[in-house]
């Protein structure tokens, strides 16, 4: 293994039943570095993501994070070392304001007791409102703090699920379509705070918008037909005949 990488996928491979998902999937990443995946719809991303972060176990193969094989490791065990997902789908507690919804992750962060409503009441709890509020500011989310997340619109909710993931301080964070069904005003919005994170923080997404991919990322793999068909850099990809013959039919990646 390098010295440097991060995570090491060797030869992963993921069968549904019968079904060849994911084939002899090898890479590494290096600390900060941001990766896109892409690929046609049915390529395999969502369960490689799956596969990165516990959600799934390979039928083969291995993960290895900072040296440490993980390939068999629950969810809750790859959090706790710091690779962090985000879902396709809204994942917060409805009922709850923005506000509570961050306490309680700050809270399990820093491994305080896990009891929404006392924080509220404790002197102690300040400077997890401090954390809170700088949080709340950086993503623009201070003015819907006190309000209930589900009244809030839908790319408000994306944003404050992302903005929960970087609450836990991961090393690894991944990003399962941020930007997906957001108005174009929201998904800029999105790709400048994700653009602004820490660049030490190592990033990887999955998008369908290639504007956002193209924007965020520096390095791109292109699984098809559940294979890495490319590796590289965003300006190689681009111009790559067989990924705009594949992936965008013969249109060309703009
Ligand atoms: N639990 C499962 N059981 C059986 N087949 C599955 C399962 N999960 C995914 N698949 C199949 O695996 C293939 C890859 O699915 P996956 O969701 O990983 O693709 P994707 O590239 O993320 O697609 P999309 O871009 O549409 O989200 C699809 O054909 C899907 O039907």
């Amino acid at each position: 293994m390098s010295t440097r990488s991060i995570l090491e996928v060797n030869h992963i491979n993921k069968r549904f039943g019968g079904l060849e998902i994911l084939k002899d999937i090898s890479f590494q990443v290096q600390p900060g570095e941001r990766i896109g995946i892409i690929g046609p719809n049915g390529a395999g991303k969502t369960t490689f993501f799956n596969l990165l972060t516990g959600d799934l176990t390979p039928s083969q193969g291995t993960i290895t994070y900072q040296g440490k094989d993980v390939t068999d490791e629950p969810n809750y065990q790859r959090t706790r070392r710091g690779i962090v997902r985000t879902f396709q789908k809204n994942n917060l507690l409805d009922n709850l304001t923005v506000l509570d919804n961050l306490l309680l992750v700050l809270q399990r962060k820093h491994g305080l007791k896990n009891t929404w409503f006392r924080v509220r009441n404790e002197k102690n709890y300040e400077a997890l409102y401090e954390e809170a509020e700088e949080l709340l500011e950086t993503w623009g989310l201070y003015p819907v703090s006190n309000k209930i997340v589900k009244n809030l619109s839908y790319g408000e909710q994306r944003q404050i699920e992302i903005m929960l993931g970087i609450a836990t301080d991961p090393e690894i964070l991944l990003l399962d379509e941020p930007t997906a069904g957001m108005s174009q005003t929201e998904t800029d919005e999105i790709v400048r705070l994700l653009d602004d994170l820490p660049k030490d923080l190592t990033i990887m997404i999955v998008e369908h918008d290639l504007d956002v991919i193209f924007g965020l990322a520096e390095r791109i793999l292109v699984l098809h037909e559940g294979y890495i068909m490319n590796d590289d850099t965003p300006e190689t990809i681009r111009h790559d005949a067989r990924v705009n013959d594949i992936y965008m039919g013969k249109k060309g990646v703009s």
